[in-house]
């Protein structure tokens, strides 16, 4: 029983996706290994095989463990609904909403939680690989902290620190970060991994050197940059997709102030007849043959936000011009005519006007509903898998028509005239089958199979290989082996 903790010097350090890396690489050695991530803040989420619910990213680095996800991969989960709230998912299950400064105060418990979690991974599996959150040096968040150093001092675990070369400065990341830790924080970073290069090596070498000489710890190696890297990503959307050989189908999305799984659209990103484009705010509303509003954490204020934006007249317009729409989860809520948020479960108690394309409301109950499912389309019963996270509950006529069947109970909706359909299922575009059905619902009408499960797999394998060419990972085997005593 080991464990090893990945750190960043920034959010999006690419920490993730050295986990993810480092995973597969050792799971496809035959070690016993699980990921950890002792607090995640994201509003993309996957529902655990234990019922609960843990960061997406956790989730696809258990499946690069070949592992079925569990609760306490991710033990603590914020979900942001405001600038300083958010709910609190602890264990995998809702713990209640907190502001940035009760949940401070809170952490102290939380931490209990935590090492519950790691304590039952440690007692399942030979290797924890676990990750950081942000930066270890927040010196403003350090005290009770369980992101960062404050896990991996109580569980006496090595870290290794990941700079990104891309954003500039990456010496300064490293040594900065180091300098701003305590003594034994120090003494437990073991060294470095240097992340997204781009150029000739031989020109970072001596950079390399001196701060090997100058921290005393050795850099395991630098990862280059990875083109056209899409794996669940952990909360920020990359706006970037890459060119596609033959534009069919153009969908866009809103942006969402709270956008739920937007991992949710990485199958279309992928699709070579889908032409995806999100869309924030400001930004002029393209035309398109799909608008697909997304899942979202905080339905009724991003409904004002998308009002705000003038989407409601823009989706009236795409309707009148013979264009589709789909609603996910809170989009599909969004399509109805009332939200419902009495007790103000995300945000302040409301009662708001919804687009009013389909014929039914939502009221948000407490008690999270949370499944994995699977089941067939309505049109023509292919095979579709998906997940719900939501506490909205919708009634109403449209729900009579609905998308899919689901072990005998009906899900979402269709219009009568095909031309606004919603469902509360999240991954849906997940299984080939399905994908290649819904989007011919939405209008593709010779759309070829698109797998993004085998996708997925083939990402994991390339990211190992890419760690394996890069990276010491005889050296990062036997830092794992000798835990954190003190070396350097
Ligand atoms: N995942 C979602 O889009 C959730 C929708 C909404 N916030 C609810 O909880 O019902």
């Amino acid at each position: 029983m080991a464990t090893l903790m990945i750190q960043g010097t920034t959010s999006d350090a690419g920490k993730s996706t050295v986990v993810a890396a480092l995973c597969r690489a050792l799971a496809r050695r035959g070690v016993s290994v699980a990921p950890f991530k002792p607090q995640n803040m994201a509003l993309n989420s996957a529902v655990t095989e234990d019922g609960g619910e843990i960061g997406r990213s956790t989730a696809l680095q258990a499946q690069a463990c070949y592992l079925a996800s569990h609760s306490d991969m991710n033990p603590v989960l914020l979900k942001p609904e405001t600038d300083r709230g958010a709910q609190v998912i602890l264990r995998g299950k809702v713990h209640g909403h907190m502001d940035a400064l009760d949940y401070h105060a809170y952490k102290r418990t939380a931490k209990e939680s935590v090492m519950a979690a790691w304590q039952a991974l440690e007692n399942r599996f030979d290797v924890i690989i676990a990750e950081g959150a942000g930066s270890p040096a927040e010196i403003n968040l350090r005290e009770g902290d369980i992101a960062n150093m404050g896990f991996a001092e109580a569980a006496d675990c090595p870290v290794i620190l990941v700079g990104d070369i891309d954003r500039g400065g990456v010496f300064a990341q490293l040594v900065g970060t180091l300098a701003l830790l305590s003594e034994s924080e120090q003494a437990r970073t073991k060294g470095f991994i240097i992340n997204r290069f781009r150029g000739d090596i031989a020109l970072l070498k001596p950079g390399l050197e001196w701060l090997e000489e100058r921290t005393g710890k050795p850099v395991f190696g630098t990862l280059p940059y990875l083109q056209g890297l899409v794996l669940d990503a952990e909360d920020s959307i990359g706006l970037t997709h890459a060119e596609k050989a033959s534009q069919t189908l153009n969908v866009i999305v809103p942006a969402l102030p709270r956008i739920s799984n937007h991992t949710d659209f990485d199958p279309l990103r992928l699709h070579p007849q889908v032409s995806l484009t999100f869309v924030g705010p400001g930004q002029p509303i393209p035309a398109a043959d799909v608008v697909i509003l997304p899942g979202s954490k905080s339905t009724a204020s991003d409904l004002a936000w998308l009002k705000q934006q003038g989407w409601d007249n823009a989706i009236q317009r795409h309707l009148r011009y013979g264009g589709k729409v789909l609603g996910i989860c809170g989009g599909f809520q969004m399509l109805g005519e009332w939200v419902d948020d009495p007790d103000g479960l995300e945000g302040k108690p409301v009662k708001v006007a919804g687009l009013g394309l389909l014929p039914l409301t939502t009221r948000m109950v407490a008690g999270k509903q949370l499944r994995n499912v699977r089941g067939v389309t309505v049109a023509e019963g292919v095979t579709v898998t998906g997940y719900e996270i939501h506490n909205g509950v919708s009634e109403g006529q449209a729900l009579n028509a609905p998308l899919f069947d689901i072990e005998g109970r009906p899900e979402g909706a269709v219009s009568e005239d095909g031309q606004i359909i919603g469902t509360y299922l999240h991954g849906l575009f997940d299984h080939p089958e399905a994908c290649q059905a819904l989007l011919k619902q939405l209008g593709l009408v010779n759309g070829e199979q698109s797998d993004y499960q085998a996708h997925r797999e083939r990402e994991l394998d390339r990211l190992a290989d890419m760690l394996e060419a890069h990276i010491d990972i005889e050296a990062v085997i036997a830092l794992i082996d000798a835990g954190a005593s003190p070396s350097q």
